[in-house]
């Protein structure tokens, strides 16, 4: 069976912002009915990647091609609208770009958020939050959903519904998903393709052969035959998804200073 075209697809991107490399030679790419997560540690680089596939951020090197005339909903890591206006979900939705009531209604139903329209959007629940702005991102109708951190501020039972909502909408409209996870049993059970990103592509492919990369144990502390998490590193539990705290080992970033831990790539690129 020949490979899905392409949706997005960059090739060496690199940014930097000052003399600071963020993102070095990164090559992904999303097809249509995909789902391609990316983890990494906080500073990563993931959103800005995210970014420069949606063209908001302009790349320092390297390309960054769409299919022509696709259509992208994106739904942000943090919402940009200030929480004292009085704003409605349904003001909310229609602020990108005119949207009928029943496309309003019928979006909320598809996301579980049905009977949300008339709410004021800073009595929302996180989780409710995080189903209004997917569906704001559904509205477009989208070829690409690309969604950074879509469960964060929702709780366990909830991000589990979530991302089964998601891939629900991926097989429902045939839509390719790229999103960012801090979710380790998602990245590794709810997706078609992991790419591990520490500034750099550490390693990418099926999550069962991901999880089994040297790199990838090495930055989540984990083994190749074993998930438990309730093992999941210091860095990651005690730092929470915005913290910057300590480095993890392994795979590092472009910018650290510090010598690779033991599961390090040897190919990792030089200080920007
Ligand atoms: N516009 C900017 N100007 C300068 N530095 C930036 C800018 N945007 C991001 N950065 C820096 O680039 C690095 C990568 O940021 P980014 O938000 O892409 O990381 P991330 O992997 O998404 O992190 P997190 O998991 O915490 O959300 C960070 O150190 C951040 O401070």
């Amino acid at each position: 069976m020949l490979p899905a075209e392409p949706l997005i697809k960059t090739a060496g991107l690199t940014v930097q912002f000052g003399r600071r490399t963020v993102l070095q030679s990164v090559d992904l790419s999303v097809a249509a009915g995909e789902v391609v997560t990316l983890v990494g540690p906080n500073g990563a680089g993931k959103s800005t990647l995210l970014r420069a596939v949606l063209g908001l951020q302009r790349p320092s090197g390297g390309t960054v091609w769409r299919k022509p005339g696709l259509r992208i909903g994106y739904m942000p890591q943090r919402l940009a609208v200030d929480a004292t206006l009085p704003l409605t979900v349904r003001r909310l939705l229609s602020l990108w770009g005119p949207v009928t009531e029943a496309a309003v209604v019928e979006t909320l139903g598809e996301v579980g958020a049905a009977g949300l329209a008339g709410s004021a959007v800073q009595s929302l629940s996180g989780g409710e939050l995080q189903r209004v702005m997917l569906a704001r991102a559904l509205l477009r109708r989208p070829d690409l959903l690309v969604l950074d951190e879509p469960a964060q501020a929702v709780d366990v039972a909830g991000q589990v519904t979530l991302y089964a909502l998601i891939n629900a909408i991926r097989r429902r409209h045939g839509c390719g998903v790229l999103m960012v996870s801090h979710d380790l049993n998602h990245a590794l059970s709810g997706t078609d393709r992991l790419v591990c990103l520490n500034g750099h592509v550490c390693c990418a492919g099926r999550p069962e052969d991901v999880r089994r990369h040297p790199d990838f144990q090495a930055l989540f502390g984990i083994t190749a035959d074993a998930w438990d998490p309730l093992a999941v590193p210091a860095w990651l539990s005690s730092a929470g998804p915005h913290s910057h705290g300590a480095a993890p080992p392994g795979c590092q970033h472009s910018h650290d200073q510090t010598p690779p831990g033991p599961g390090a790539t040897k190919d990792r690129p030089t200080h920007g």
